[in-house]
């Protein structure tokens, strides 16, 4: 039966690129155990099938990766093909139908009725929040980093992303960095985590089966403690608006003149209607979601390459003397000095080349689609292969070699690169994870010099120490001689290192 289903597609699917497989498992067992080694073994097949498209299946699911710029360009700009792939599932019973997850009108209806919440003046106002949160996230690292202490910034930073979110999206702090036990910090980091660890997981995926896991249970806690604590908040601020306290300006959390996003959803309508409180619920928690951990990754890559490139280290400390001025190099950037920081906006580029948050993102076809030519047949998953265009030599001469300035000189076509991904469904929160990574960098390259977990892990030449990107046979090579603090990549809806990202810290007087 299970063959049968998938006839049509395997016709259509067999004639193009892409490993053989077995009958009924396909290619499930040859993909690895772990996030790692799947990303391993995908970059193995792009590197063995020209480093274009192939199509591999998991038992009766048929994959198609997706790295040529012709296929990106059609799948990103329809308006049609939005619906996002199964793995996407792992998120609904946290973050339910929001902009992230949703498809067809609702999602049409949704972006337009959001776009508005990102607007250059509300991002003014959460770039005060990001830098109120850096502020106390400089004063953490100087204590974490004392005694020239080796540390893995990546942990640090997750705390540093959810205070900026709780406080931007719901208008509310949790202070993770400093209650990092608090069963809600605790919930948001464990949620994270089992989202990622299911995805790959042949049994805890299925959202029945994982019912009979041992972990089940404290799942559900978590999720109860989320849920718990997201709609508790949108009573408040829905009580708080109804009485009119919000406009005031008379001081707790709930009365203050910043506009958090879920104002903004309050006084927003859909169809000539409020948005309802799970409208409220789905909208708030998928911007929590989406907003902390890719910013995470974003803010830790960027400060884990600092530590080890220090010529652009270097570089951008001169370009923050010369905008912020040599007196005062401990005051808050203004939305305006952020934007005048080129090459620091050139290296987060790189950065996101190199490691892009969102290594990959999924779509479905819901119906036959003919793509530059190709018949992608009904019911194929998508997987847009945002982390193999940054590797690709044909666009980036030299991409193993971490070179900012790049981006002034080798300017990549619209589907050549798309960390935010592009078109209708592109990243609505784009300019606010720039915002809140360029204020963090800029920040810590003021007050400190980022140094490699050791002295002779320096980059001596510009070539980056992770081995992604490179055919199997250096990358086996390579990794035979990695050093314990060369970070282990893997990717699963965002981009981590396995055993975190070290470094120390020194400060600057
Ligand atoms: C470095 C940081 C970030 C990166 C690289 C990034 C990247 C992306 C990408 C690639 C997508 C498309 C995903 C897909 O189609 O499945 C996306 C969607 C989205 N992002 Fe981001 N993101 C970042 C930060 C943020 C932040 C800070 C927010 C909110 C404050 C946010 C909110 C969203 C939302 C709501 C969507 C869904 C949009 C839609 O489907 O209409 N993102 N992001």
């Amino acid at each position: 039966y299970l063959e049968l289903t998938t006839f049509r597609r395997r016709k259509v699917l067999n004639k193009c690129k892409g490993p053989r497989g077995l009958p009924l498992v396909g290619n499930a067992h040859q993909m690895g155990k772990n996030p790692t080694e799947i990303l391993d073994q995908v970059f193995a097949w792009w590197h063995q099938f020209g480093k274009g498209n192939f199509v591999f299946w998991i038992g009766t699911y048929s994959n198609v990766l997706v790295t040529s710029s012709k296929h990106l360009e059609f799948i990103l700009s329809s308006q049609e093909l939005i619906t996002k792939s199964d793995i996407y599932q792992l998120t609904h019973p946290w973050l339910g139908l929001g902009l992230l997850t949703s498809t067809g009108s609702k999602w049409h209806k949704h972006r337009k009725m959001i776009t508005p919440a990102f607007h250059f003046n509300i991002l003014q106002d959460f770039h005060e929040t990001m830098n109120e949160n850096s502020n106390k996230f400089i004063m953490h690292l100087k204590k974490v980093a004392a005694g020239d202490s080796i540390f893995d910034f990546q942990d640090q930073a997750h705390y540093l992303t959810l205070d900026v979110i709780c406080d931007t999206a719901m208008g509310v702090s949790i202070n993770a960095m400093e209650n990092r036990s608090s069963s809600i910090v605790q919930a948001f980091k464990d949620m994270c985590y089992n989202i990622n660890m299911r995805a790959f997981h042949p049994l805890k995926r299925n959202e029945i089966l994982y019912r009979l896991a041992p972990d089940y249970p404290a799942y559900r806690r978590t999720l109860k403690t989320l849920q718990d604590f997201t709609n508790d908040i949108i009573e408040r601020r829905i009580a708080a608006h109804k009485s009119g306290a919000v406009s005031t300006s008379q001081g707790d959390e709930f009365t203050r003149k910043k506009m958090a996003f879920l104002d903004t959803l309050l006084s927003s309508t859909i169809d000539g209607r409020p948005l309802t409180a799970n409208e409220l619920y789905e909208e708030v928690s998928t911007f929590m979601f989406e907003g902390h951990d890719t910013t995470t990754s974003g803010v830790s890559f960027a400060v884990y390459l600092l530590s080890r490139h220090q010529d652009e280290q270097r570089k951008l400390l001169e370009e923050q003397r010369e905008i912020m001025g040599d007196s005062d190099l401990g005051r808050d950037a203004t939305f305006q000095e952020i934007s005048q920081m080129k090459y620091l906006d050139l290296y987060i580029k790189e950065a996101q080349r190199l490691y892009p948050s969102v290594p990959f993102i999924g779509r479905y076809t819901d119906k036959d689609y003919v793509i530059d030519g190709d018949l992608v047949p009904k019911g194929t998953t998508l997987n847009l292969g945002i982390v193999m265009l940054g590797y690709n030599e044909k666009v980036f001469k030299d991409p193993h070699k971490f070179r900012p300035e790049r981006f002034e000189l080798e300017k990549p076509g619209p589907f050549e690169y798309v960390p935010f991904s592009a078109g209708p469904r592109n990243c609505i929160g784009q300019k606010f994870a720039l915002l809140e990574i360029k204020t963090v960098v800029s920040k810590i390259i003021r007050n400190f010099e980022v140094l490699p977990a050791l002295d002779e892990l320096v980059s001596k030449d510009g070539s980056i120490n992770t081995t992604l990107g490179l055919p199997p046979a250096e990358r086996k090579k390579l990794d035979a001689h990695r050093h314990k603090y060369d970070p282990i990549l893997s990717a699963v809806l965002t981009l981590k290192s396995e055993n975190g990202l070290h470094l120390r810290l020194k400060e600057r007087h």
